[in-house]
């Protein structure tokens, strides 16, 4: 990764009472990079994502901008944008007064946002109009200029969903921080945001930071991805790099649509030498049915899904499996034997420990 660190967690710890959020948690945010904090609920995602932000205070550790200790920066200071699942507009403003009001907050005193001081106080009509072009340009960006003069009521929730963006983007921020924007989005609007937020990445330049429990959303749009279990971030990599090589047992089970299987040690070494001495992971997907593979297994039942099909297995020492088969390939009856195998490159090795062993 080129660019410099613009927001970091240094050894960020957060406890509440007895509970540790966040443990000891490293990660940087780098000029112009797309970072997804992956995790499942309650394993401290947005919690680190306030820390970042200014919004909770570290218990332990540092939060540093550009380089420079902003540990006990205000949040305004750290200029962070956020934008949260519930996108909450003032429902009594249009889309133009939504986009400009963190602009007026900044920029306009209590007696300048009165209605009608600009006609009193030329200063007051120059800012006004460096306010309006920056809500225009960015409306123009987001697609919402036909909308500005409508209220947030007589939008779709798509649109609704680009004022908050715009909203958040109008002061300039150094970076961008987006919590679960995506999760109150039925499918084709979800794929269409997942886009626009992509677009907007690309337009903007600003580091973007999305937290995310959704493993799709996270290996599709982020250029890294940082894996959050119970409060750490346990691997930080590619999109490609976390799914082909899990660095532990606890990831290789979080990613992946289907539960990766795992075989343990012993009857593992049907399928591959390494097997003897160490547990190994196949997805279902990648598991294939031929008539001389090593692993034998029962079918107990076999769903259909339209695009594929997901076997329920039971292999050797009664080790639970699944195979997932597409498109085509044939199904086998239920209450029939089948032999399986999986090529080398599919076959991941973990220790006693649940880490990674490379078998290549
Ligand atoms: N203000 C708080 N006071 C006490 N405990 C808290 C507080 N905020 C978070 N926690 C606890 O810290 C842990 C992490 O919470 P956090 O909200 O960061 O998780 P998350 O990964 O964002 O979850 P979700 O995806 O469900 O939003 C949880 O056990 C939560 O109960």
């Amino acid at each position: 990764m080129t660019g410099k660190p613009v927001l970091s967690l240094d050894h960020a710890t957060k406890r509440f009472g007895d509970t540790v959020a966040v443990e000891d948690v490293s990660l940087d945010l780098r000029e112009g990079e797309f970072v997804a904090l992956l995790g499942a609920s309650g394993c401290g995602k947005s919690t680190t994502l306030r820390l970042l932000a200014g919004l909770d205070q570290v218990s332990a550790g540092r939060v540093l901008l550009r380089g420079a200790d902003a540990t006990r920066d205000t949040a305004a200071a750290r200029n962070v944008a956020l934008m949260f699942q519930s996108y909450a507009l003032y429902p009594h403003l249009t889309v133009y007064q939504n986009i400009a009001m963190p602009l007026r907050l900044r920029r306009l005193s209590v007696l300048e946002r009165l209605p009608g001081a600009a006609i009193l106080r030329a200063p007051v009509g120059r800012k006004l109009d460096a306010i309006d072009a920056q809500v225009r340009r960015i409306a123009e960006m987001l697609r919402l200029d036909p909308l500005l003069a409508r209220k947030p009521g007589q939008l779709s929730g798509g649109q609704q969903q680009r004022v908050a963006l715009a909203r958040a983007l109008v002061r300039d921020p150094s970076a961008f921080l987006l919590d679960e924007p995506l999760s109150n989005l039925d499918t084709q609007l979800r794929a269409d945001t997942r886009d626009e937020i992509r677009a907007l990445h690309k337009t903007t330049g600003y580091p973007f930071l999305l937290v995310t429990h959704d493993q799709s959303d996270a290996l599709s749009m982020a250029d890294r991805v940082a894996v959050m279990i119970d409060g750490r971030i346990v691997q930080v990599g590619s999109p490609e790099s976390v799914f082909k090589r899990p660095g532990s047992r606890a990831v290789a089970a979080f990613i992946g649509h289907n539960r990766m299987n795992m075989i343990p040690s012993g009857p593992a070494a049907a399928v591959h030498p390494m097997g003897a001495r160490f547990d190994l992971g196949i997805r279902p997907e990648d598991l294939r049915i031929t008539p001389d593979g090593a692993l034998d297994a029962f079918v107990e039942s076999a769903a259909y899904h339209g695009e594929e099909s997901i076997l329920s297995l039971r292999g050797p020492g009664d080790i639970v499996l699944r195979a997932v088969l597409r498109g085509a390939a044939s199904v086998p009856d239920q209450g029939s034997r089948i032999h399986l195998s999986a090529s080398p490159e599919a076959v991941h090795a973990f220790d006693i420990d649940g880490q990674r062993v490379e078998i290549a």
